[in-house]
């Protein structure tokens, strides 16, 4: 069972998921990504043509969803029902769609009784577990408890970069529209008690990773 569990929350294009990734392969811990498991079951709903905005039809999804996904820095995959569906997940038509998932609370549910099993299950030293609600209801036991933040220029600017296009009106519109979707479900822009606000909009990447890292080996011993 892994026994130090660091936990980093933070709005879209915050740089949670590469931060928390190189972090993790550095220091020889696991990583997992828990926004890829919404983004997962909002695939498979729009698969199986699921109303997504039906939310009691959402919900019988989560019992005999067949979720896997790669907690090996180095060996990151998403499956569900044997299908990689690794890049598929990030499509704009699942992206449109997974806030709508995300806040049926059967599917918090079931989800977080997941990541926490992925975590006990496995067998490094330790894990970065990232998402919204990773230091308050997920793990708020984690060693180390982190809210990674960036001024919503910068994370338009990265997220734009990222798909290979100049900053638009609309990327702006559909971040700005699903953090706010997502708001309403659990705060992460404002660090609960105990939590390290880590702002990365004069940070880059490097500096970023080297920050998250000294919190880690800054955290107590259990
Ligand atoms: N401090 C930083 N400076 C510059 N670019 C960054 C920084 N942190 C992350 N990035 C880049 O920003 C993009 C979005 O990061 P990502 O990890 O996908 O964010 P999130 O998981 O919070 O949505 C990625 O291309 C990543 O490499
Ligand atoms: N712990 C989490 C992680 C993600 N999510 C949901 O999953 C969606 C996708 O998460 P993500 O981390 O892949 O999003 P990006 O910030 O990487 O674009 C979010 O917009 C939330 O709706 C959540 O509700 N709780």
């Amino acid at each position: 069972m892994t026994d130090l569990i660091v936990a980093v929350d933070g709005p879209a294009g915050s740089g949670k998921s590469s931060v928390s990734r190189e972090a993790a392969r550095r220091l020889g811990f696991g990583y997992l990504d828990t926004g890829a498991a919404y983004r997962a079951l909002a695939w498979h709903c729009l698969d199986e043509g699921v109303d997504v905005e039906d939310a009691r039809a959402v919900a019988e999804r989560v019992a005999d969803f067949d979720y896997a996904i790669g907690t090996d820095p180095d060996f990151y995959f998403v499956r569900v029902g044997g299908e990689e569906i690794t890049s598929d997940i990030r499509e704009p038509r699942v992206t449109a769609v997974v806030s709508a998932v995300a806040r049926v609370p059967e599917v918090r549910q079931g989800l977080t009784e997941l990541f926490r099993r992925i975590a006990t299950d496995s067998d490094r030293a330790g894990m970065i577990i990232e998402g919204r609600d990773i230091t308050t209801v997920v793990a708020p036991d984690a060693r180390a408890r982190v809210l990674l933040t960036a001024s919503p220029e910068a994370r338009m600017a990265r997220r734009s970069a990222e798909l290979g296009s100049e900053p638009t009106e609309s990327t702006a519109q559909q971040l700005a529209s699903r953090d706010a979707q997502d708001l309403k479900v659990v705060d992460f822009m404002n660090a609960a008690a105990g939590v390290t606000t880590l702002d990365s909009t004069e940070l880059d990447f490097e500096q970023t990773v080297q920050a998250l890292i000294d919190i880690v080996r800054a955290a107590p011993s259990a």
